[in-house]
């Protein structure tokens, strides 16, 4: 489990993250969504440590996260952020077998059973044929599942991504994110696309300029009036068998 009580970050003098609490539980996805600049990516790096809090705290399964060690939050913490990997040069399965260093102590070296959970995790997001393809050379999409590969091979109980549909088609949007919605881990993910949000996630936290506008089901969040203050667009919902869908229509500009 993931919560965060009274969290509060600024850029300088510009508080970015204004008094945010919420809760992230194990078997569920909870979607950060919200505006351009609403604060999600500087929320989920407070969540994983890689930015320290002005005021509040951020606790992992009820420890302080500033009191758990770097080495065991990278164990216990894994994380999907954009434009990771750079222009490194190794392959993709050396890239996802980082996954499974950040598990090893000390001198440990990556063994056999390593190399199989790497092959595994590829073989989820659909990428054991990039194995040996040399990262830097993969095009956005596929960098984007062998990263995410990595990920699932730290077998981390806590996962956090940052837009892991980017990059990706149609198809590898709705699996990858299919797959997160199976796993046991406390899953965070920051989505732009509330269709997939609606579809995928449990519950979601709907950020506006960097407080909490909304938070709760999918289902009592996402709704159009709600969404239509938030993000300035005219919001149609159709429930049907299939879930929630959501139609939106540019609102008409009143032209001075
Ligand atoms: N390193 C930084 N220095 C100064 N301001 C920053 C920095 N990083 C982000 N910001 C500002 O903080 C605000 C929130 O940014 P953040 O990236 O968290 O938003 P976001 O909701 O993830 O946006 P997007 O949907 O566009 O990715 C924005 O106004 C952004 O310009």
């Amino acid at each position: 489990m993931i919560s965060a009580t009274g969290l509060r970050f600024a850029y300088g003098t510009t508080e970015i993250i204004r008094d945010i609490s919420l809760a992230a539980r194990p078997g569920r996805v909870l979607g950060l969504i919200g505006p351009n600049g609403s604060g999600k990516t500087t929320l989920l790096r407070l969540l994983h440590g890689g930015l320290t809090p002005a005021a509040g705290e951020v606790l992992i399964d009820d420890t302080r996260l500033d009191g758990i060690d770097r080495r065991t939050i990278s164990r216990r913490i894994a994380v999907v952020v954009q434009e990771a990997g750079g222009e490194m040069t190794m392959t993709a399965a050396e890239m996802v077998l980082l996954g499974r260093t950040a598990r090893l102590s000390g001198f440990q070296r990556t063994g056999e059973g390593d190399i199989a959970a790497a092959r595994a995790a590829l073989q989820r997001v659909g990428a054991l044929d990039l194995a040996k393809r040399d990262f830097a050379g993969l095009s956005g999409g596929e960098k984007q599942r062998v990263l995410i590969a990595r990920s699932l091979a730290q077998d981390a109980d806590h996962l956090l991504l940052d837009e892991p549909t980017n990059h990706l088609d149609i198809r590898y949007q709705h699996e990858v994110l299919g797959l997160l919605r199976g796993l046991a881990t406390t899953t965070v993910v920051v989505l732009h696309d509330l269709n997939l949000a609606a579809r995928y996630c449990d519950d979601v936290v709907l950020l506006c300029r960097g407080e909490v506008a909304g938070a709760g089901t999918v289902d009592a969040v996402l709704e159009p009036d709600l969404l239509t203050r938030v993000y300035g667009i005219g919001v149609r919902r159709v429930d049907d068998a299939d879930g929630l869908h959501l139609f939106f229509t540019p609102l008409r500009q009143e032209v001075a």
